[in-house]
């Protein structure tokens, strides 16, 4: 079963294509992220989807709703996590998940859901004493307050220290696993790749690619990074490698369509010489560098190089 499905979507301010023919589908229990530079149409995308704008052109239908006229039987089946809701400040963790659950039909545990976020020891501190990222997990926990079956979830770890962040994503993989449909939007590339089934890259309102992160690198062909460390003088004397070696602070980086080759290469010519291979690492292509590639932003390392 499909939950989201857009086909042909447009949606323009002014003169400005915010939202130019997208079309694509997410499946029940999906987890999918819709990435994209700044201004690329992600936001727009969404707050259509959620109800909260309208279209130019195109269909949408969500959990077999039109948002556009779904109503309120709509609204009470969507959870909307927002980057920055401001809350009553003089309100218990509690009191505000009472609060919100009370005004859906179908709603979890207070307390179980408060647990479910990790707030179980602050569940009676009023909300002007927590912490940022306490704030963002009091933020789902009431975005999940009317048991949703689909989450929308904007940036869900901007601002978290990177414990909180590994907890969220922790959070969210059980939601998954719950059964909960996501659409995640998100910056943080390791997190899409974390946690997403599937993403869509959009750039100036297109829809560039869909697809799981391993197809996504799978189009792209993109080359691994083999790492080490080595005195300059010795790397003189490297052996003939397929991929392109370069050279910098002591650290070598090999880029190579056949890392298995190229590192059976180095460590036996290693190993021949009796040398160590200091912080020798193999990395295939992250959904960042296939991010980079697909949108044409400049991979910042390699800018770092040319200058
Ligand atoms: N209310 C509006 N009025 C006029 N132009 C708008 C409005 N909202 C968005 N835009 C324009 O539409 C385009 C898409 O914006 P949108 O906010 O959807 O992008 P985004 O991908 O969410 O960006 P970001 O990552 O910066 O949040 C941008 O060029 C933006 O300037």
């Amino acid at each position: 079963m499909r939950a989201i499905e857009v086909r042909h979507l447009t949606r323009g301010y002014g003169a400005v294509r915010a939202v130019d023919d997208v079309s694509f589908t997410v499946d029940e229990g999906e987890v999918f992220a819709l990435l994209g530079p700044n201004g690329a149409g992600k936001t727009t995308t969404v707050e259509i989807l959620e109800g909260y704008r309208r279209r130019d052109g195109g269909e949408v239908r969500v959990l077999g709703f039109d948002p556009a006229t779904g109503g309120r039987a709509y609204r009470e089946r969507i959870g909307i996590v927002l980057q920055s809701a401001g809350f009553e400040e003089e309100f218990t963790v509690r009191e505000l998940v009472r609060l919100q659950s009370s005004l859906y039909p179908r709603r979890h545990d207070t307390d179980e859901l408060i647990a479910l976020v990790g707030l179980a020891d602050k569940r009676d501190t009023r909300v002007k004493a927590l912490s940022g990222g306490q704030r963002r997990r009091l933020d789902l926990a009431l975005g999940l307050a009317g048991a949703p079956d689909l989450l929308f979830l904007d940036e869900p770890t901007t601002g978290f220290d990177p414990a909180a962040r590994h907890r969220a994503w922790e959070l969210i993989a059980r939601l998954r696993h719950l059964g909960t449909t996501i659409l995640l939007t998100t910056h943080y590339l390791e997190e899409a790749e974390r946690l997403a089934d599937r993403v869509a890259i959009l750039r100036a309102g297109r829809l560039v690619t869909v697809g799981s992160p391993d197809q996504l690198r799978d189009t792209v062909q993109l080359p691994s990074l083999i790492t080490f460390r080595l005195p300059a003088v010795v790397a003189t004397d490297l052996p003939v490698l397929t991929g392109e070696v370069s050279h910098a602070d002591g650290a070598l980086r090999v880029r190579t369509h056949d890392p298995l080759a190229d590192t059976y290469r180095l460590t036996e010519w290693a190993r021949t010489r009796r040398l160590d291979l200091p912080g020798l690492s193999l990395a295939p292509p992250t959904l960042e560098d296939v991010y980079l590639t697909l949108t044409g932003e400049p991979d910042p390392e390699e800018a770092d190089h040319d200058r």
